[in-house]
């Protein structure tokens, strides 16, 4: 399964998102510039986190104009399997691939720390290797990650199903201490309608090494890897 990682300028998490593929998943991968239009016929691609063109206007706002973007948003209009982390998330909402916005932390920090999510399915080519209700512990970076919709668009995305991740407690409640950034409804990341494209604002190519302090992030890239061989691929 090959992937692909686009790099922006200010990109910084593009590195760790390719080192993750390539020499803990082991599969094949390739770096997208955002200058160009060739997706290099990659099967999964991630945008990946930063502060592309220095989070200048708003966060994702010019990265979305890139050439390399056109060809992302085509391939996700066609069902490709997209995954934004972080700034990701805040570039595939501007483009339009995924519903809402994040906007500025309400306490006007970055954020940086450990947080709690709890996976609210497993049946998803993002989620298959975790159990629902599971919860799992990733680090969040940022300044810009809560994540607002209107009424309407949140309604529906809850009844669709499309929230993957929620930020909760230890014990797995969803309450508004565990919340770090009032994201509506503790949203911490969600996919499109037909489900092929993700955001999400926690970074799961941080733990996905035990040197690294925790694991839990792997079973993400590994459950996109399951899901391809099992089928989806061919
Ligand atoms: N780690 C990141 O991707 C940072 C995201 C974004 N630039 C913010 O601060 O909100």
């Amino acid at each position: 399964m090959k992937f692909g990682v686009v790099v922006f300028p200010g990109s910084n998490c593009d590195a760790d998102c390719y080192h993750v593929i390539d020499k803990v998943l082991e599969q094949p991968v390739t770096y997208l510039w955002h200058g160009h239009d060739d997706l290099q016929g990659v099967d999964c691609i991630i945008v990946p986190g930063g502060f592309s063109y220095g989070d200048y206007l708003r966060t994702g706002s010019i990265a979305r104009f890139s050439p390399v973007m056109n060809k992302v948003v085509d391939f996700g209009k066609k069902g490709g399997l997209i995954l934004g982390i972080c700034n990701g998330f805040q570039i595939l909402t501007e483009a339009g691939l995924l519903p809402g916005a994040l906007i500025r932390n309400p306490s006007l920090q970055f954020r940086c720390e450990n947080a709690y999510l709890r996976v609210e399915r497993a049946d998803t080519p993002f989620t298959n290797e975790f159990t629902r209700g599971q919860v799992i512990q990733i680090p969040i970076a940022h300044g810009e990650g809560s994540y607002v919709a209107d009424e309407e668009t949140l309604k529906r995305i809850e009844d669709n199903g499309q929230v993957l991740f929620r930020y909760c407690n230890a014990r797995g409640e969803i309450t508004p201490e565990a919340n770090p950034n009032g994201s509506l409804h503790n949203i911490a990341g969600i996919i499109n309608d037909e489900g092929n494209v993700l955001g999400m604002m926690p970074h799961p190519e941080r733990c996905s090494e035990k040197i690294l302090g925790g694991e839990d992030g792997l079973l993400l890239f590994k459950s996109l890897v399951k899901w391809w061989m099992g089928g989806a691929g061919r």
